[in-house]
Order: C-alpha cells, then sequence, then structure tokens
C-alpha cells in the first residue's frame, strides 16, 4: 500500500473532514442513497456481534467533491426491534461524521482495510476500511469505500 493511501486508510478522525480539506475548493456534500430498516449482511452482523435475524438501521450515501462520488458509505447499526426509530434517522444529507465526531466520549475500534470499490452496483475503487464507532448506546460499523473519481481528481497512487 502507498504511504498516501495509507494516510487515508489509517485516519482515525472524520473522514467527512479530511474530503473537505483535500477537496479545496471543490463543494463537498453528502448524497443519501439509501437509508431504511432491514438484516445487516453476514459479515456486518458479525462485526457488530447480532444474531442473524437481528434488525438494523441501514444507510447508504455517496460522499461527492463537486458531484463526484469519492467515497461510498454503507452504516450498520443495531435495532431494538424492526419498528424503533433509530436515534439518527434525522440525518438526511448531513454528515454521519458531523454528529459522531461531535461526541466527546467517541469510542473507535481498530480499522479494518479491504481491497476494492465495496458493494455498491458499478463501484470501482482501490481500496475499503471499515471500523465500529460507538458512543453510549449507539453503535455504528462505518464501511467506507474510496471511488476511482478520488484516485483521478487527487491523481492518487492506484493502490
Ligand atoms: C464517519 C464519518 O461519516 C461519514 C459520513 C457518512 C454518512 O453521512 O453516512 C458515512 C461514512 C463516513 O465517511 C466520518 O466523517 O468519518
Amino acid at each position: 500500500m502507498s504511504p498516501r493511501w495509507w494516510e487515508w486508510l489509517a485516519s482515525q478522525d472524520s473522514l467527512t473532514d479530511r474530503l473537505i480539506a483535500a477537496g479545496q475548493p471543490r463543494r463537498f456534500r453528502v448524497r443519501l442513497l439509501d437509508q431504511r430498516h432491514g438484516r445487516p449482511r453476514q459479515d456486518e452482523a458479525e462485526a457488530l456481534g447480532l444474531g442473524e435475524h437481528q434488525h438494523a438501521w441501514l444507510r447508504e450515501v455517496a460522499l461527492c467533491l463537486d458531484e463526484r462520488p469519492w467515497v461510498l458509505a454503507r452504516s450498520v447499526s443495531p435495532l431494538g426491534s424492526p419498528t424503533d426509530q433509530h436515534r439518527l434517522e434525522w440525518l438526511g444529507e448531513r454528515s454521519l461524521g458531523s454528529w459522531l465526531f461531535a461526541q466527546s466520549d467517541l469510542q473507535r475500534s481498530p480499522i479494518e482495510v479491504c481491497a476494492g470499490g465495496g458493494p455498491f452496483a458499478g463501484a470501482q475503487g482501490p481500496w475499503g476500511r471499515r471500523s465500529v464507532l460507538r458512543h453510549q448506546r449507539i453503535t455504528v460499523l462505518v464501511q467506507e469505500f474510496f471511488q476511482q473519481a478520488m484516485v483521478d481528481d487527487l491523481a492518487m497512487p492506484s493502490r
């Protein structure tokens, strides 16, 4: 892995803030692709220690600079029951990170890295990462997949 990618993949702070800074003067926007209640994938349930029938809040977004998707993200957070309202349902196109990283007691698990663009149709990119973030009773598995548009716009190394 190149040092420039390591800097992105290993960063413990808010990816939103890093994208805004690196993307200057491009306009940053969170484009909400999907947000619903449903069953996590098996690997997501395992990462969250969930039983296979437990429901979760599922959120998929594109983090865009000048409307180009640099990162596709899929976040999964357990629900007590399918009819529960998740505390973050109101987010809309505000960044999940803008709320999470405003919580003083936020905890983050070690970051796991994987190759590839992620479980999104047509996704293309060199790297993905995931970690679990916790604040009081909220636990969120955040999965971020860096896309070819970011490679091109920042002239990043291919891997
Ligand atoms: C966790 C963060 O929030 C980002 C924003 C997301 C969203 O709005 O759904 C999802 C993943 C993150 O890249 C962050 O900024 O680090």
